[in-house]
């Protein structure tokens, strides 16, 4: 797992200001509803955007020859203050263009009032401006670190809005909502900076003030006032405030504070006695303003609110990750550099590093320097004397996702000492290519001038910790530890299990045949289909994994009755209310797609098991197109009865069967080769295709789809893949 430091910097920066944001999230998503509350009241008049000063003025002074003063706030409204005919003050809102009291303004929400206090200052005062400018200026840094973050996730700029791969809730949120109020985050919290800053001077945005020439203040022409230039053209949504002349001598002007500038007027002639704009930053200022409060339009102030709850969201996945991610680490005392003895995992599920871990642990105990890291992070170690590497098999004898780069990495770096060596293969008989992977890396070891083996390979079948536990007790007798790895501790699993009663079963007349069995679930398990099984068949560290169909709301498998097979031969002799042990782990990467138009199914044997379940959960939105290849329809009939209500319900649109030793016996890649059209349209539309199988079904499949991809859409079949476009599950 490559820990950058902007994920450090993402989680330093929330750590340290998480509660700050919390409160300011809450009171910043209360406060959202203040603009909205006051846009709903009926004070903003038709024709308010083209009603100029030269409209509204005249009538208002003569209706209210007391007028002092005329202001437009940010909803629009105009609002009067002076006296009434009886001296008696006056403040009211007003239609401007005939003087019409509309209303009067409301004394301000005292609760409003409150959590404006409590976000802008926190009731204590200087100091807490200072702690929620501090906590704005964090946000801003934590929105930077997590673009990159995504950018780096996503690799590249370009992929930035392509398809997230889902590990879990939290994580899959977390990216989908950062990305999608990104942009609303990053101005809250740029404003929110900005204006502290300018609160504290930081940002000078000095006042100004029309320096007006009295000598040259003219008296004539006498005009009216609807005449006046300047009025003439100034509509009421550029003005902020107008003050009136106070006495009607020439002295006394008109003040107009525009949106951009302060201009005065002779009350009398209309020409203009000074003109001055407003500085740069107080007009950033008022930008910041309408911007951070959402004062100026009701669906900015909605999409603050929704982003400042995202904010509050972002805080619980974003430590459900980091809590994930700490449980599973490895914990390492020493590091890299300071270690005599380094432990390198390749590990897809996690296991292998349970058995990496438990050496490490008596490495430490022992008083020796020891490090585990995964094989990718391979480096140079320059105090190592021991290096040992636990690796399992995945695919077609295949590295783990955390050791694909190691061969790369293994050439790049040189350890300046020698070092001794022994790899420990983790595998399973059941597939071909036992421990593959772990032989490629003893003999890419065996190249190396540094490299000394110590022992021979070893390898693991199933996880056994006996087998396990021969190689511990080698590897410490040759290299002059105590190493007490005890077979019970490893054995242990630390997950839960689930218990899971048998509902029905289908029978086979011979080995080499497959069936149908079917649990039921208690209500709160948590599954769907594309997820795997895990069993226990011999209620020991050998586990077994299959495909789970939800077919209703049972798990349904489909299984090849292997003469002798551990796993198959298990669930073959269990009956109807047999209850088993389980763990169902989620295999997210093989979900149906929710949001494709467009499926194609692909599956060999009994790898149609999951489509069964995808196919019976589906509404009628997607095209779902199955491409299954049986031996013969002896083989197809244990799924016929299910796969023809599909057919009828239309919740699949259409089966094309390949058998492979009856007819034209054919294979699912020959029915693909001739639908080559399709396929390419599919992909071409943003259709998806899963594949569930044999391995050698999917190299045969995706080697076709390549060529149709180049042929017909000159791309290659990883483009696809990389856009989520190509889902696989075989084994
Ligand atoms: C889908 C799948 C494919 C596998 N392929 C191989 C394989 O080709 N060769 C092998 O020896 N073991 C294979 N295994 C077995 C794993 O290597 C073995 O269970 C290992 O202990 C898993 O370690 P991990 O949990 O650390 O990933 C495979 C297991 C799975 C689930």
């Amino acid at each position: 797992m490559t820990i950058s430091i902007w994920r450090y910097s993402h989680l330093a920066l929330a750590v340290s200001s998480f509660l700050l944001l919390t409160l300011a999230s809450v009171t910043g998503i209360i406060l959202a509803f203040q603009p909205l509350s006051e846009k709903v009241l009926p004070y903003r008049t038709d024709n308010f955007n083209e009603t100029t000063l030269a409209q509204t003025l005249p009538v208002l002074r003569k209706l209210y020859p007391e007028i002092s003063e005329l202001t437009v706030d940010k909803n629009q409204f105009v609002q009067i203050k002076g006296s009434d005919a009886e001296g008696k003050k006056l403040q009211a809102y007003i239609d401007p263009q005939t003087g019409r009291i509309l209303g009067y303004p409301a004394p301000k929400s005292e609760f409003f009032e409150w959590v404006t206090a409590l976000h802008r200052s926190l009731f204590i005062h200087e100091t807490g401006r200072f702690l929620i400018g501090l906590t704005a200026f964090l946000l801003l840094l934590i929105t930077i670190s997590g673009t990159m973050l995504i950018i780096q996730r996503q690799r590249g700029l370009r992929r930035f809005f392509t398809r997230i791969v889902r590990d879990n809730f939290a994580q899959y949120y977390h990216v989908v909502l950062g990305r999608l109020s990104l942009i609303p985050i990053f101005i809250i919290a740029l404003s929110g900076t900005y204006l502290s800053l300018a609160r504290f001077g930081i940002i000078e945005s000095p006042k100004v003030s029309a320096e007006v020439d009295f000598d040259a203040i003219k008296s004539e022409p006498v005009k009216n006032p609807a005449d006046f230039e300047i009025f003439k053209k100034v509509t009421l949504s550029e003005i902020q405030t107008v003050e009136f002349p106070f006495s009607e001598d020439p002295e006394d002007y008109y003040t107009l504070k525009l949106n951009d500038r302060e201009v005065t007027v002779n009350q009398i002639t209309g020409d203009i006695l000074s003109e001055v704009n407003y500085p740069t930053a107080a007009m950033l200022t008022e930008l910041n303003l309408d911007l951070h409060t959402g004062r100026t339009n009701a669906i900015w102030a909605v999409i603050l609110a929704v982003a400042s709850g995202n904010i509050l969201f972002f805080i619980y996945s974003g430590f459900a990750m980091t809590f994930k991610r700490r449980a599973n680490r490895v914990k390492n005392k020493y590091t890299a550099r300071e270690s005599e003895f380094i432990i390198l995992v390749g590990s897809e599920n996690g296991s292998t590093f349970g058995f990496a871990n438990a050496v490490h642990k008596q490495l430490i105990a022992g008083g020796k320097s020891a490090f585990v890291t995964e094989l990718n992070n391979y480096q140079v170690f320059p105090k190592a004397s021991n290096m040992i590497v636990m690796a399992a098999t995945y695919g077609l004898g295949n590295p783990p996702t955390n050791a694909v780069r190691f061969a790369a990495q293994l050439e790049k770096h040189q350890q300046p000492n020698p070092i001794r060596f022994s790899v420990v293969g983790f595998g399973s008989h059941g597939y071909p290519d036992f421990c593959k992977f772990a032989f490629e890396v003893d003999n890419l070891f065996a190249k190396q001038k540094w490299a000394i083996p110590s022992l021979e390979i070893h390898t693991v079948n199933d996880k056994s910790p006996d087998e396990f536990g021969q190689w511990a007790a080698s590897w410490a007798q040759q290299a002059g530890v105590e190493l007490a790895v005890s077979a019970d501790s490893l054995a242990a699993r630390q997950e839960p299990l689930q218990e899971l009663t048998v509902v029905r079963k289908t029978t086979v007349s011979a080995a080499g045949e497959s069936f149908l069995i079917s649990f039921r679930a208690n209500e709160r398990t948590n599954f769907t289909s594309g997820d795997l099984l895990a069993i226990y068949p011999a209620n020991d560290h050998r586990e077994r994994l299959y495909s789970i169909g939800k077919v209703g709301n049972n798990i349904q498998l489909s299984v090849k009755l292997h003469e002798g097979g551990l796993g198959s031969d298990y669930l073959y002799r269990l009956n109807a209310e047999s209850v088993i042990s389980t763990r169902i782990v989620g295999n997210e990467h093989f979900h149906f797609p929710e949001k494709a138009t467009s499926v194609i199914m692909i599956s060999n044997g009994t790898g149609i098991a999951p489509f069964l379940g995808m196919i019976d959960q589906r509404n009628l939105n997607a095209n779902c197109r199955l491409y299954c290849g049986f031996r013969d329809q002896a083989s197809f009939s244990i799924y016929k009865s299910a796969i023809d209500n599909n057919l009828n319900d239309k919740k699949l649109a259409s089966l094309h069967i390949a058998y492979s030793r009856e007819g034209e016996r054919q294979y699912v890649r020959d029915l693909l080769a001739r639908d080559e059209v399709f396929v390419a349209d599919t992909l071409q539309n943003n259709g998806v295709i899963m594949l569930c199988g044999s391995l050698s079904m999917q190299n045969n499949v995706i080697a076709l789809l390549d060529d149709i991809c180049q042929a017909r859409l000159g791309k290659n079949i990883s483009y696809y893949q990389s856009h989520g476009q190509v889902l696989m599950d075989c084994y």
